[in-house]
């Protein structure tokens, strides 16, 4: 099968949909491999390495339109969509639900779209998780960042000092990105109160954490109630490909610590706090209400060497296991075919006809 990995061109996205490792292992399997000329070098790779792992090397039209299956990171944006086309399976994350120009032009263009953030085995998400583990980690990193004076901040240290009060950092949503930004707050001495709505989640949050962590079931009194007096809160909630819902809406600003920080991560899935909409790395902060907001929707883009390494390693079974014929994995792995988010003309994924119920869709 012919591969594509083009360079991702979205603001400060730095990371490649496969290391020379990868595509070694791709070659070695009998397809061919086309990178872009440069793809690799944000994260570390140089061409040469891609040769010596026996990629061909070529501009993104010869990458793009080659291509059978062509493996991203992140989703196709506005100059991208004149590549789209209908003998095309892309194979990255998407979020479709927060993103009707996107869905409607892989729709016009009748291509074919696997989400990694939809690949589903159970409750586990395999190719969501690694970037939620570094996004987790990141968020933490941020709430430290973004609380200092010299960042705009309150002037507050995270862990506060002895006799002085650490910060409130609340977590809505336990799962990867949630325990992940819990662990490093508590590793900093944070207060941290963690909130999930699936309760057999918050039996083992509450037995991972132990007394390092509070762990509360998520609903609306227990949410106002965290809310009031915070320093840092970490949207982290996800309902699998669809919408995220609005757990924290206006009104509720009122209730936080002067100049407290929202920290969005759901926002690659429309965010989970009303008031936020999606920022980059250029100009990550804004302000509503007094209240500042962190919403950037690739963060693991920060840590391209770490995040081109993790999603490698999740992604490439996946890619040998299409490489032996899309329509046939798609029809045999349920775990792949889960991920299918566009085919044809149609959204064939539940989530994201509910996001857009006047499109067309076979779900
Ligand atoms: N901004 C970025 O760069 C990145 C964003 N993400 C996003 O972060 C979000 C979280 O991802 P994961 O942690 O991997 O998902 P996950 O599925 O591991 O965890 C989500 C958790 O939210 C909980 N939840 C659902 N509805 C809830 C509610 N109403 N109240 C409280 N909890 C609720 C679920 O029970 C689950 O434990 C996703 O939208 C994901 O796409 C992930 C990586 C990078
Ligand atoms: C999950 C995702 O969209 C990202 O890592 O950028």
């Amino acid at each position: 099968m012919r591969i594509g990995v083009p360079t991702e061109i979205k603001p400060s996205e730095r990371r490649v949909g496969m290391t020379p490792d990868g595509v070694h292992a791709v070659v070695e399997a009998g397809h061919e491999v086309f990178v872009q000329d440069g793809a690799g070098v944000g994260s570390g790779f140089d061409n040469a390495e891609y040769v010596a792992a026996g990629a061909r090397l070529g501009t993104q039209a010869e990458v793009w339109d080659t291509a059978e299956l062509l493996v991203k990171v992140k989703e196709p944006i506005e100059p991208e969509y004149g590549f789209l086309r209908e003998d095309l399976t892309l194979f990255t994350y998407l979020h479709l639900a927060a993103d009707r120009d996107l869905t409607q032009a892989l729709l016009e263009n009748r291509t074919r779209s696997i989400a990694y953030e939809t690949v589903r085995d159970g409750r586990a998400l395999p190719l969501l998780t690694p970037m939620s583990e570094i996004a987790g980690r990141l968020a933490a990193q941020a709430a430290a960042q973004y609380s200092l004076h010299t960042e705009g901040g309150p002037g507050i240290l995270l862990g506060g000092t002895p006799g002085v009060a650490p910060a409130r950092v609340v977590v809505l949503g336990g799962g990867t990105v949630g325990t992940q930004a819990a662990l490093l707050a508590v590793g900093l001495r944070a207060e941290v109160t963690i909130l999930d709505a699936y309760l057999p989640r918050v039996r083992e949050l509450t037995d991972y954490f132990g007394n390092s962590a509070r762990v509360l079931a998520s609903n609306p009194r227990n949410i106002e109630r965290e809310l009031e007096g915070a320093d840092v809160v970490i949207g982290s909630v996800l309902v699998p490909g669809a919408a995220a819902p609005k757990l924290v809406r206006r009104e509720h600003l009122d209730l936080l610590a002067p100049g407290s920080l929202l920290i969005d991560v759901a926002i690659d899935q429309g965010g989970c706090f009303e008031t936020s909409h999606p920022t980059t790395y250029e100009d990550p902060v804004f302000e509503v209400d007094g209240i500042r907001h962190y919403c950037v929707a690739n963060m693991p883009g920060a840590v391209p060497r770490t995040g081109t390494a993790s999603l490698t390693n999740a992604t490439l079974p996946f890619v040998l296991r299409l490489g032996q014929g899309i329509d046939e994995a798609l029809r045999e792995d349920r775990i792949l075919a889960a991920g299918l988010n566009t085919e044809q003309g149609e959204i064939t994924f539940q989530g994201v006809a509910d996001a857009f119920p006047d499109l067309p869709a076979r779900v």
